[in-house]
């Protein structure tokens, strides 16, 4: 663990949450944009709570295979500082979405075994940060939000791509600290974990989430 690992909390609705977020220190808080996410956010409310955010936290939207005019939509009302890319985005259109909007790009890599993590050689010249989460299972609504690990065990030794990542995917304030360990972690992501039920944050547990990640 280190005091300067990177904390991003996902998901948020409330500006209480938002407040408890980056007075615990976490670095980048997620608004959602996917509407049968039980986070998601309108633009309008996204813009009101981006306006909670303190200076040096950075407001990452979360889209899945949104088009340009729904990206027009979000980037046009929110003040954002990266698009997180959550769906099969290709990396033409990861290039495409880097250079339309000018925003630094993190694309998802769903991971539920080894041959996944061949994805982000594929990706590295075109996106800026990775995060690394578990693949979702074949039924599910959602791709990501799903409080689901993979085998970190995966991530033993790989800690040197060329981008900064994150590690995503039913991170806790209990297990965030041996999920550090052993993939060597510089940054986390979490959502679920830091929730009483979906959708609901806990601005207690986003506190604990940040200081075990963070001790
Ligand atoms: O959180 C959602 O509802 C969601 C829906 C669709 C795509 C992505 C979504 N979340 C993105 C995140 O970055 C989550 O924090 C990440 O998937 C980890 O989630 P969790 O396992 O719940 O901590």
């Amino acid at each position: 663990m280190s005091q300067n690992t990177g904390v991003k909390i996902c998901g948020l609705k409330q500006a209480a949450h938002v407040h408890a977020a980056a007075e615990a220190g976490a670095r980048y808080v997620g608004f959602m944009f996917f509407p049968k996410s039980p986070r998601h956010l309108e633009v309008e409310e996204a813009r009101a709570l981006a306006a909670e955010v303190p200076a040096g936290v950075a407001k990452v939207a979360v889209t899945v295979r949104a088009t340009n005019e729904e990206l027009d939509l979000i980037t046009g009302s929110v003040p954002l500082d990266m698009l997180q890319l959550h769906g099969g985005e290709s990396v033409e259109r990861v290039a495409e979405i880097k250079a339309r909007y000018g925003l630094p790009v993190m694309k998802v890599i769903p991971v539920a075994d080894e041959s996944d993590l061949a994805a982000i050689d594929i990706f590295a010249d075109v996106a800026d940060q990775f995060l690394i989460e578990s693949k979702p299972p074949k039924d599910a609504v959602l791709p990501g939000g799903n409080g689901l690990s993979f085998d970190w065990r995966l991530m033993a030794g790989r800690k040197f791509w060329r981008k900064p990542w994150m590690l995503a995917g039913g991170l806790t304030p209990e297990n965030v600290q041996e999920a550090i360990r052993m993939t060597g972690a510089a940054q986390v992501d979490v959502s679920s974990g830091v929730e009483t039920a979906p959708g609901v944050k806990d601005a207690g547990l986003i506190r604990q989430f940040v200081a075990a990640a963070t001790a």
